[in-house]
C-alpha cells in the first residue's frame, strides 16, 4: 500500500499456530480491516471515535503509543493450524469463507507457508510445538509472535533458532470486533528490524488499540487486557441484574449496562480522568454518591484492583508448565 503501482510488493502469508478463540478473534479483526482498508473505507473502526493510536496518549506516561507507520508488506494470505478435526471444521467454518486455509496437525507445512508465525496455542503445548522434529528448520528467519500467556521472551528464545525473531504481544477477545487492546513487548537486542515493528504494531492496531512496553509488564498486562473482557463482563451482569432486581427486563437492563460501559471507557481514553467523571455524576444528596457508598462499602474498589492482582499472579505462572 505505501509502494507505488510499478513496484508491486510480494504477498505476506500470516499463519496462525494454534488458531482456537484468539486466533480466530484476530484473524476476524485482521481480514475484516483489510476488506474495508480495501473497499476504500481506510479508517478502522475503533479511530472514527477516537483519537489514532499514533497521536493517542495514555495516561500513565511509561508506555509508548505505537506509531501509525504502514509496513512495507502487508498480510494477504492467512493460514489457520489447528490439532484436531473438529477444530478444523469449526474455524473453517468461521474463517473458510474469507478465505482463510485451514491446515489440521500439520504444522511444518503451516510454519514453512507463514513469513510471520502468530503463536496461539495454550501455554502448556507450546513447547511440545516449537520442539516437534522439522520445526527448526521452517521457523528459521521467520517472525514469531507469541500470544501466550505467561511464557517470557528468553524462553521463547531458548525454542526456536537464533535467526527467528520472536516478540510477544496480550490482545484479548475483542480483537474479534476491532475493538482490542493489544500490549506488545519487543526484544530489547538485537531490536527489531523497523519494518518487523512496523508490521507488529500495524497488525495490532487494525484489530484495535496498542501500546509497546517493556515485558517485565507482561503479566500485569495479561490481567488487565487478556482477562479485562472477563472483568468487565461480570460488571455488565452485576449491573444488569440490579437493574432486573428493580424491575428493568433483561435485555434493556444489559443493553444500558454494556452502553454505560463503553461510554465511561470512552470518556476516559478520550482524556476525561475517572475521578472527575464520578465526581461530575455525582449530584449533592444524590442517587449516584448513595449507590457509590454502598459500593465502597463492599470494597468493590480493592476486590477489582486485587482481582487484578490475582490475576497477574497466575498469568506469571502460567509459562513454567506447572
Ligand atoms: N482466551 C483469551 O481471551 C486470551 C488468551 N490468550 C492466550 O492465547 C492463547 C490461546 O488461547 P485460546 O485461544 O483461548 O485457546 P484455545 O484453546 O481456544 O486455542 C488453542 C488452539 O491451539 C490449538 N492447538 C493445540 N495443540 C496444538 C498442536 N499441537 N498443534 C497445533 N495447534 C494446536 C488448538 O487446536 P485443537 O482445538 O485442535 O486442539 C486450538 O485451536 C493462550 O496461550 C492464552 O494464554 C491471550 C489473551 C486473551
Ligand atoms: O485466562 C487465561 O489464561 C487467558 C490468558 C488471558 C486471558 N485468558
Amino acid at each position: 500500500m505505501s509502494s507505488s503501482p510499478s513496484t508491486p510488493t510480494p504477498p505476506l502469508t500470516l499463519t496462525v499456530l494454534g488458531c482456537g478463540t484468539m486466533g480466530v478473534a484476530i484473524l476476524s479483526g485482521i481480514i475484516d480491516s483489510l476488506t474495508t482498508l480495501r473497499s476504500g473505507l481506510t479508517t478502522p473502526s475503533h479511530s472514527q471515535h477516537l483519537p489514532g493510536p499514533g497521536t493517542f496518549t495514555p495516561l500513565p506516561t511509561h508506555g509508548t503509543s505505537t506509531p501509525p507507520a504502514l509496513p512495507p508488506r502487508l498480510p494477504s494470505r492467512f493460514i489457520a493450524c489447528v490439532k484436531r478435526k473438529e477444530s478444523a471444521v469449526r474455524v473453517r467454518k468461521s474463517l473458510g469463507l474469507h478465505g482463510v486455509e485451514v491446515i489440521e496437525n500439520d504444522n511444518i507445512r503451516g510454519v514453512s507457508e507463514g513469513d510471520v508465525i502468530l503463536l496461539g496455542c495454550k501455554p502448556q503445548v507450546c513447547e511440545e510445538i516449537l520442539k516437534q522434529e522439522g520445526m527448526s528448520e521452517v521457523l528459521e528467519g521467520k517472525l514469531l509472535v507469541s500470544i501466550l500467556a505467561g511464557v517470557r521472551l528468553e524462553r521463547l528464545r531458548e525454542l526456536v533458532p537464533q535467526s527467528t525473531r520472536v516478540v510477544r504481544a496480550m490482545p484479548n477477545t475483542a480483537s474479534k470486533i476491532r475493538e482490542g487492546m493489544t500490549v506488545i513487548s519487543l526484544p530489547p537486542s538485537p531490536p527489531l528490524p523497523a519494518s518487523e515493528t512496523a508490521l507488529i504494531t500495524w497488525i495490532f492496531n487494525q484489530i484495535g488499540l496498542s501500546l509497546v512496553l517493556p515485558e517485565k509488564h507482561m503479566d500485569a498486562c495479561t490481567a488487565l487486557c487478556g482477562s479485562g473482557p472477563a472483568f468487565y463482563a461480570l460488571m455488565i451482569e452485576a449491573m444488569s441484574d440490579g437493574g432486573v432486581m428493580m424491575g428493568l427486563p433483561r435485555a434493556e437492563a444489559q443493553m444500558m449496562a454494556a452502553q454505560v460501559m463503553q461510554g465511561a471507557g470512552r470518556m476516559v481514553l478520550r482524556g476525561e480522568h475517572p475521578a472527575i467523571i464520578r465526581e461530575q455524576v455525582s449530584t449533592p444528596a444524590g442517587c449516584t454518591i448513595g449507590g457509590l457508598l454502598v459500593l465502597e462499602d463492599g470494597k468493590v474498589r480493592s476486590t477489582v484492583a486485587r482481582g487484578i492482582q490475582e490475576a497477574t499472579r497466575v498469568a506469571a505462572g502460567l509459562g513454567s508448565g506447572r
